[in-house]
């Protein structure tokens, strides 16, 4: 059976259950066969490596991620396609399927946040049967996300406090990617989407200017602005560089501008597409001064990104905003962030206790830590900036009383410190529990209001675009003889 898409939007495309690798499906229902189905197990999603050289990472996901656990069911459909597998999977375990839902917890970092390698983002703690399924499609939700969100912060960061508008879903990969990818660029500080589903669905801002399409469509450049100016209320943007954008477009555009002055109306400004975009928008400024037009803007656009964007601002381009596409939402210089879900502890016996789980790997940085860890963002009292991210079991009381605690990097284990006058701020937040929301998550406001917030408690050498500080992600005593332990118990086997 193929349900082909019949390109009316039918109900079942947007249904996410097998929205997850065939390996969950096989793992789900080998633990079904041998009855550990129900046993709990916790995973916790991170990533191991910063994208771009940055010095940090911006969170976004937890929306999408939220809305796809809460209507997380198999439909008639999917179970009838499951039914179809070489697997021939036992009519027992679809029936279990028919009436699976997520029961279970989870905690999660909030969207907007500063986050960096090796910690908890989202703990995932249910049945071994439903944490399994969803690992896929958070992986998804949250590894694209975050990277576009990340991309977009350098990029607001190279444009200081210009206008930032997000142009890409054209080039975007395909239509999800687009209007995700515009939330992701929003909360990490561009103004406004050019997209007009983003704009519906989330609230963004929706800004346009036109194309050159609008300037072909007539018999003259001059026309085509008259007519725009026109149609459209105040405040229009034209496209200037269609035939040559200082002996042509500029000159059309104060003409424009002029009729609309006449009108009480304006002309807000003129966008560049191609060219030498710092002498372009220098000569430009020039001309509209000139003519007595320095309040309206200049718009850049033409495969931006944010080495560009600084490049032109060191060369004095006079450009006010910047329209970003290709290079945003396709994170071109790093199309995926690693983001993985690993298992960190379990029931071995169902209903007993949990025990740790570890991952070993010949290569350091790939041993998974074990336990299920809380995560602390360790706020310097005095100077209200966080120094260090600390992992602990949720039992370790020292952290959260604000007592003295030893900061150590698991990577070079010589090198510590203590800390004392901090406040611990605990990054994962309890968002699902029992399967019910716990929370109402914030809008797209306060998220942008809050990364903006958390920005202010980084030193600059932390944010900087190029070769920046590492920032410190640090284990408790307790995480790391726990590791020491595993390490050793279950080392010598892979050499076995
Ligand atoms: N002054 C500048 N310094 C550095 N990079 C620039 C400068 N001006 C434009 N760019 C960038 O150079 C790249 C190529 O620009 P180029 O001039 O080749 O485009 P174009 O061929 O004129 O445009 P199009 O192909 O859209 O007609 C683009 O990414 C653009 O943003
Ligand atoms: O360059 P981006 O950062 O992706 O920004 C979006 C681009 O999309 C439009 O170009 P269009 O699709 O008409 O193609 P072209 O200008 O590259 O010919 C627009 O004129 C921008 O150049
Ligand atoms: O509004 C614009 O100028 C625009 C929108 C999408 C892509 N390029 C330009």
């Amino acid at each position: 059976m193929t349900i082909h898409f019949d390109g009316a939007g039918g109900r079942e495309y947007g249904h996410l259950a097998l929205h997850t690798d065939k390996y969950q499906i096989n793992m789900m229902y080998a633990h079904w066969k041998n009855g550990t189905h129900n046993r709990k197990a916790v995973f916790e999603a991170y990533f191991r490596r910063l994208p771009f050289g940055n010095g940090y990472a911006v969170f976004a996901g937890l929306e999408r991620i939220v809305d796809y656990i809460r209507t997380l069911k198999f439909h008639e459909h999917e179970l009838a396609f499951l039914r179809e597998q070489e697997e021939r999977y036992d009519e027992g375990f679809i029936e279990e399927l028919r009436s699976f839902r997520f029961t279970g917890d989870i905690h999660a970092v909030m969207e907007g946040t500063l986050i960096f390698p090796n910690e908890p983002l989202v703990r995932v703690e249910a049945r071994v049967f439903e944490a399994q399924l969803v690992e896929t499609a958070l992986l998804n939700f949250m590894n694209y996300q975050t990277l576009i969100a990340t991309k977009a912060a350098r990029i607001r960061r190279a444009a200081e406090r210009d206008v930032l508008l997000e142009f890409g879903t054209r080039r975007a990969q395909e239509a999800e990617a687009a209007v995700w990818g515009a939330r992701a660029s929003y909360i990490a500080g561009f103004d406004a989407t050019s997209n007009m589903r983003a704009a519906m669905l989330f609230g963004i801002p929706a800004k346009g200017t036109h194309a050159h399409a609008w300037v072909q469509a007539h018999d003259s450049e001059q026309e085509a602005f008259d007519r725009y100016a026109d149609a459209l209320p105040d405040d229009v943007t034209l496209l200037v560089d269609t035939y040559d954008t200082l002996i042509s477009g500029v000159p059309h555009a104060i003409a424009t501008a002029h009729k609309l002055a006449a009108m009480g109306k304006r002309m807000s400004a003129i966008r560049i597409d191609s060219g030498d975009l710092a002498y372009l928008s220098k000569e430009a400024r020039r001309q509209l001064d000139d003519a007595g037009f320095a309040d309206v803007r200049i718009v850049a656009s033409n495969d931006l990104d944010e080495s560009i964007i600084a490049e032109l601002k060191l060369q004095g381009a006079r450009i006010d905003t910047w329209g970003v596409g290709t290079q945003l939402i396709t994170a071109a210089d790093q199309p995926a962030l690693g983001g993985v879900y690993k298992l960190v502890a379990r029931e071995a016996v169902q209903g007993e206790e949990l025990v740790p789980v570890i991952k070993l790997s010949g290569n350091p940085e790939k041993v998974s830590t074990p336990g299920r860890k809380d995560v602390y963002r360790l706020v310097n009292r005095r100077t209200g900036r966080a120094e260090a991210d600390y992992m602990a079991f949720g039992w370790e009381n020292d952290v959260r009383r604000g007592e003295r605690i030893k900061l150590f990097d698991p990577m070079q284990t010589y090198r510590q410190r203590f800390m004392t006058d901090y406040e611990a701020v605990p990054l994962l937040q309890p968002i699902i529990v029992g399967g019910e929301l716990k929370m109402e998550l914030p809008g797209l406001a306060a998220i942008r209001a809050e990364h903006r917030r958390q920005l202010e408690m980084f030193p600059p050498e932390v944010l900087r675009k190029v070769n920046p500080q590492p920032y410190p992600v640090v284990l408790s005593d307790a995480v790391w003889e726990q590791k020491k332990r595993l390490i050793e118990q279950f080392g010598p086997q892979m050499h076995e």
